[in-house]
């Protein structure tokens, strides 16, 4: 759907040079809502804005369903464009005009006859639960609202691909998990593929199935949503998957280890198998399940007081309950 082959992109002011991004490749299949995440400025508004060529590439190729629009022309590009939708952090509406015109402006620039834009529009209007606001203007709508307007009218020309631009980033927390359902139903009703970026590891936890860490501006790990987020790979990962906590000092004794248990050992009582089989106490420092697209990912810190031997017999037992052991202290 999407294939990004050996992208750079290279800022030049005068004799200044900013790299941005550097030999990046991925792959985005139809249908995937496909997270990148990375710090303040680790690239990925320049990926994002690589995509549809907002930014012009510096090298490389950017395949959308075959086509490669690194090869097109204004005219041919123009209408590629037609076929990837795009969202913003601070929704980019026309404030001079109204709800109904802001949605109806990219089917006019196409020259869509009027009354199948009258259509389009009401059908679309209701597909993010706006009808009633059709005639006012975008100062008189909540943020939610002004998201819900830029999503319509990004999906006006029925795109194949949708582009989020920290699309939540300006919401509060309610708000956005109004507008990433919203973005979830628009995906499994019409098989959109969507690209989201953000900063927020929340976002990529509740909507995207794939993920792709980005670190100035290389691609440093990359995966499905799940496995990255109960196995991190390295540092950059484990701080946006809140691994290390800040436990008081005064719980900083004996052994402490990171458990992660996935879907397949999430439900079995390991921890109290563990006391019986190693005669030891343990104490739970902290706690608590989370769920990625359904599938619960537990995480359970806990204090120990064994020898280095026994620790090793620990984590052996760990791994094959299929429990990831993550020794954070000694
Ligand atoms: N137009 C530009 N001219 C020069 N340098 C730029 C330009 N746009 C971005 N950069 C630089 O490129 C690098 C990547 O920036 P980019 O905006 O893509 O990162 P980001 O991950 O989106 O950051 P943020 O989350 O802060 O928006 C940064 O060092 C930034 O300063």
């Amino acid at each position: 759907m999407i294939k990004i082959d050996n992208l750079s992109k290279v800022y030049t002011k005068g004799r200044n040079k900013v790299v941005a991004l550097k030999d990046i490749n991925l792959r985005i299949d139809k249908g995937d809502i496909y997270g990148i995440i990375g710090l303040s400025g680790a690239g990925k508004s320049s990926l994002i804005r690589c995509i549809n060529r907002l930014e012009e590439p510096t090298n490389g190729d950017i395949w959308v369903n075959g086509i490669n629009l690194v090869t097109l022309k204004n005219k041919e590009l123009r209408k590629a464009r037609k076929k990837i939708g795009m969202i913003f952090q601070n929704f980019n509406l026309l404030h001079s005009k109204t709800v109904f015109e802001n949605i109806a402006f990219p089917l006019k620039l196409v020259k869509t006859p009027e009354k199948i834009i009258k259509e389009r529009v009401s059908e679309l209007l209701e597909l993010v639960e706006l009808s009633d606001k059709a005639n006012v203007y975008p100062s008189q709508l909540s943020g939610g609202q002004k998201q819900r307007v830029g999503i319509a009218r990004a999906l006006a020309n029925n795109p194949d691909v949708l582009l989020c631009d920290e699309a939540t980033s300006a919401l509060d927390p309610k708000t956005t998990k109004q507008i990433l359902n919203l973005l979830k139903n628009i995906n499994k009703e019409f098989g959109l593929t969507i690209v989201v970026i953000t900063h927020e590891m929340e976002v990529i936890k509740e909507i995207c199935n794939r993920v792709a860490i980005l670190e100035g501006g290389y691609i440093i790990e990359e995966g499905h949503t799940i496995d990255i987020f109960s196995k991190p790979g390295n540092n950059v990962t484990k701080h946006f998957v809140d691994q290390e906590q800040n436990l008081p000092k005064q719980y900083l004794k004996g052994k402490i280890l990171n458990l992660s248990f996935t879907d397949g050992s999430a439900g079995d009582p390991i921890i109290s198998k563990l006391i019986r089989k190693f005669d030891i106490d343990v104490n739970i420092l902290s706690g608590k399940i989370e769920y990625i697209q359904e599938k619960p990912i537990g995480k359970l810190t806990i204090q120990i007081n064994v020898d280095c031997h026994e620790l090793s017999n620990i984590i052996s037992y760990f791994e094959e309950n299929n429990v990831k052991a993550e020794v954070l202290k000694q």
